[in-house]
């Protein structure tokens, strides 16, 4: 990571390109996009109708020439044109400014741990496409440690857990290394579906998205509802209809994809050395990631690896703070110099 620091410091916008989201935050500034990762399209023309929120609200309930698409998917770029032209139109005012300081553009880009090689070049030209003319990758786990404010550089375990959109990604670092780590395509997008298919086959009713909403209030709710009344299209007739959806049967949906999450995290702690397993049973570990507060996350890790468990501060925005922290300087190596002689 040291040799990587000396590069990030001299980028001046730093991306995260999610299935989810889509952050941009500009060195000196901080955050200037958080944006939902998704465009409206006219398929006549093919010109652009909304990106980001507009485009989201858009989502189920287009006509038939309004295409909505989504061009990240896992974290990866699948649509290189299309995420382009969104990146395009979410930062061109902002970057204006950093333009005008540094006429070259220098960008880092967090990406899924373990992407493979055509992903890493999806997002080098996603961002080149848009002007950068040195794209800098960095491994999300390391980013999101670094903006919880991880000890990432010390020779002592720290752990984090990024819960995303589309996966959950789980890492042991130590030195300003990885020494373990996993990913599973499991996040909030399959805890969506999870519940959309539990409301449909006890209901009998399809879901909207908007419908899951009070389902997730219900969950977080202290002390938690019985159940929520929630609003969609009956599977046989078709028609809207109202039906009350229990509580206690949504946790328990939701329970076999976080099984997923808690089985990656023991697989990690595994193919741990003992020193490290054990600076982790004082430390805990730490959650991050937009999915990082799903009601009862974080307690089912806790009872399931009996290591503390905190929820980063700002969990959604980790990872851009941390490449945005780096950016910075506000990362200092360890200098470890073996031949340097003590002078006393
Ligand atoms: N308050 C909340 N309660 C439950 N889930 C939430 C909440 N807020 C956000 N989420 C979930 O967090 C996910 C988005 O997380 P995040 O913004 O980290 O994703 P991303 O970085 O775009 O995805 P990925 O890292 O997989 O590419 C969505 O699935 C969303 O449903």
């Amino acid at each position: 990571m040291t040799f990587g620091l000396e590069q990030l410091r001299r980028c001046n916008v730093a991306v995260d390109l999610g299935a989810a989201r889509t952050r941009v935050y500009l060195k000196d500034t901080g955050l200037v996009v958080d944006e939902p990762s998704i465009v409206a399209l006219n398929t006549h023309t093919g010109s652009l109708i909304a990106v980001g929120s507009l485009a989201d609200g858009m989502a189920g309930r287009t006509p038939k020439h309004i295409r909505v698409v989504r061009p990240i998917s896992g974290g990866t770029v699948v649509d290189i044109d299309m995420a382009q032209r969104m990146l395009r139109h979410l930062v061109s005012q902002k970057l204006r400014k950093a333009w005008r300081r540094s006429p070259v553009l220098r960008a880092a880009v967090c990406i899924p741990h373990d992407s493979d090689p055509l992903a890493q070049r999806a997002a080098v030209e996603t961002l080149t496409g848009i002007g950068a003319r040195r794209v800098e990758l960095v491994d999300t786990l390391i980013a999101a440690a670094v903006g919880c404010g991880l000890p990432v550089e010390q020779p002592e375990a720290s752990m984090i857990v990024v819960c995303g959109a589309a996966s959950t990604q789980v890492a042991v670092l130590s030195l300003g290394s990885i020494v373990a780590a996993e990913k599973v395509l499991v996040g909030g997008d399959a805890i969506d579906y999870a519940v959309v298919q539990h409301v449909r086959n006890q209901h009998e009713l399809m879901l909207p998205t908007q419908g899951l909403h009070p389902l997730h209030l219900a969950l977080r709710a202290v002390p938690p509802p019985e159940g929520t009344e929630v609003r969609g299209r009956d599977v046989a007739t078709g028609l809207s209809r109202t039906v009350r959806v229990s509580t206690a049967h949504v946790r328990e949906a939701i329970n076999t994809p976080l099984t997923a999450v808690l089985d990656a995290i023991s697989r990690v702690l595994r193919e741990c050395p003992p020193d490290l397993v054990a600076d982790l049973g004082v430390r805990g570990l730490t959650l991050a990631g937009g999915s990082a507060v799903l009601p009862g996350l974080d307690s089912m890790i806790r009872t399931g690896t009996g290591m503390s468990v905190q929820i980063a501060k700002d969990p959604d925005v980790c990872s851009v703070a941390g490449l945005g922290a780096m950016m910075e300087g506000k990362v200092q190596p360890m200098h470890l110099d073996p031949l340097e002689v003590d002078p006393s």
